[in-house]
């Protein structure tokens, strides 16, 4: 047994869909196929949330259809005048988010959050199964809500990982051993029955809960680029595709922001074993990258930048110690904000955090430390980390940079500056 997982960029268009067809086709048989949402439909409905959840019943309906009419060129695009007759469940599952936005909102943001944004992967997933059927592929559409059980923490639900075991192997038991089961990539169950989501980005981090139930062969991402490379494309000219990790190398670069994996895939596949592969599916013949229990670590370096950076300095106001007395008020404080630190660093008396801007959490973080902390704040600044580094490479990246916090160990090196260019 594979698990495949398809992105929002190889769906976003019918041609991707048919792409995604022909790759089950030729490699896919008896695989569990995970799916994004297409295209940017995660972030088209988290304004759908925004609207619904602040009361604004009209323009909820109206983004939502924005959404629908999106996923309807594409139904159209595979189906010509066979929309009806092939993607019915499509237009069950619009119906029902229509009767949703006409009735008041109930719960918290996160849990109607879960509630709305959850429904692209189910939509994605249902227009994948029932065109892989039109093309003779048998395709079995499983709920991933009836799968994958979390606990009721909306937008990072936690794994309940014997539940979810028991479910995934009891299902999988059932069907057919040809058979591709495609489902949705992203979503759980909590407890009582409502919608989870797994974090942001989170279908690779499906995939992993998937392989790891079912004590997969392997995993393969399919990706718009050709693999893992040692640097961001988007960012960087020269690229170079590494063919070969280690799955703490992995781990590593996808925790310090290499977006190409989503941090949390990693771990499960390393405690069993699964080999994980990163592949094109612009050019699904090549290998990618294999990420695994190989010997060697990488030997060429690999650049991660992060821009949008706060670095945020804390000062006691009283004569104690950083590390001794104020360390738990700190992170108590990071935690209740829900704000993640990318770096700190502390001397006796300061203690210093970067962490992502985000206009929604920092400025209350920011009060909350100033009732115990005098409180340095400087933003507009870059993360950058470079695993395997060398000095050469350090000179590189700070060319018109301004170095403000610099974080060494054995292998990896993190660097906190300021962009010359942008401050003049
Ligand atoms: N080290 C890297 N190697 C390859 N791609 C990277 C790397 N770091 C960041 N990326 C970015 O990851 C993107 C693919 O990931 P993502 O957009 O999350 O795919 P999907 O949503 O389809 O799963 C690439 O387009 C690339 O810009
Ligand atoms: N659709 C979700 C989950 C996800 O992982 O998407 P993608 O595979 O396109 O990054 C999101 O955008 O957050």
């Amino acid at each position: 047994m594979n698990v495949f997982k398809f992105g929002g960029a190889s769906v976003k268009e019918a041609a991707g869909v048919r792409n995604l067809a022909r790759i089950i086709q030729t490699q896919g048989e008896g695989a569990v196929v995970v799916v994004s949402a297409m295209g940017k439909t995660t972030n088209a409905l988290e304004e759908v949330v925004r609207a619904y959840a602040g009361g604004d019943t009209d323009e909820a309906v109206r983004r939502w259809g924005d959404v629908r009419a999106y996923h309807e060129g594409i139904m159209r695009d595979l189906a010509g005048n066979h929309v009806e007759e092939n993607f019915q469940s499509v237009l069950n599952t619009f119906a029902g988010v229509e009767t949703y936005l006409h009735q008041s909102a109930t719960g918290s943001f996160d849990q109607i959050y879960d509630q709305i944004v959850s429904i692209g992967e189910v939509v994605s997933t249902q227009i994948v199964a029932a065109f892989l059927n039109v093309e003779a592929v048998s395709a079995y559409w499983a709920d991933a809500r009836e799968l994958v059980f979390t606990d009721a923490t909306y937008r990072e639900g936690k794994v309940d990982w014997e539940q979810t075991s028991r479910q995934i192997q009891s299902l999988v038991a059932t069907r057919p051993k040809q058979e591709v089961i495609v489902t949705q990539g992203f979503i759980g169950r909590a407890p009582n029955g409502l919608t989870t989501t797994l974090g942001r980005e989170g279908s690779d981090y499906t995939a992993a809960i998937f392989a790891y139930c079912l004590d997969a062969e392997s995993v393969t991402i399919w990706k718009d680029v050709p693999g893992v490379l040692n640097a961001d494309p988007k960012w960087f000219d020269d690229t170079v595709l590494l063919e070969r990790i280690t799955y703490q190398d992995a781990i590593e670069l996808a925790y310090y922001g290499a977006t190409v994996i989503h941090p949390k895939t990693i771990k499960p596949l390393q405690n069993k074993g699964i080999p994980l592969y990163v592949r094109s599916f612009v050019e699904p013949e090549k290998p990618g990258t294999a990420i695994g229990d190989f010997e060697q670590h990488l030997l060429i370096p690999s650049f991660i930048f992060k821009i949008n950076q706060v670095l945020i300095s804390l000062h006691p106001k009283d004569f104690s110690f950083i590390a001794e007395d104020n360390l738990s008020l700190v992170f108590g404080q990071f935690a209740q904000a829900g704000v993640k630190i990318n770096l700190m660093q502390n001397t006796a008396i300061s203690f210093s955090v970067v962490i992502d801007q985000n206009p929604s959490r920092v400025p209350a973080l920011l009060e909350q430390l100033r009732q115990s902390f005098r409180v340095n704040y400087n933003e507009g600044l870059e993360l950058i980390t470079i695993r395997y580094y060398d000095q050469s490479t350090v000179d590189r990246v700070l060319i018109n940079k301004k170095l403000l916090l610099e974080q060494k160990s054995r292998y990896t090196v993190q660097l906190v500056v300021k962009d010359l260019g942008q401050a003049m």
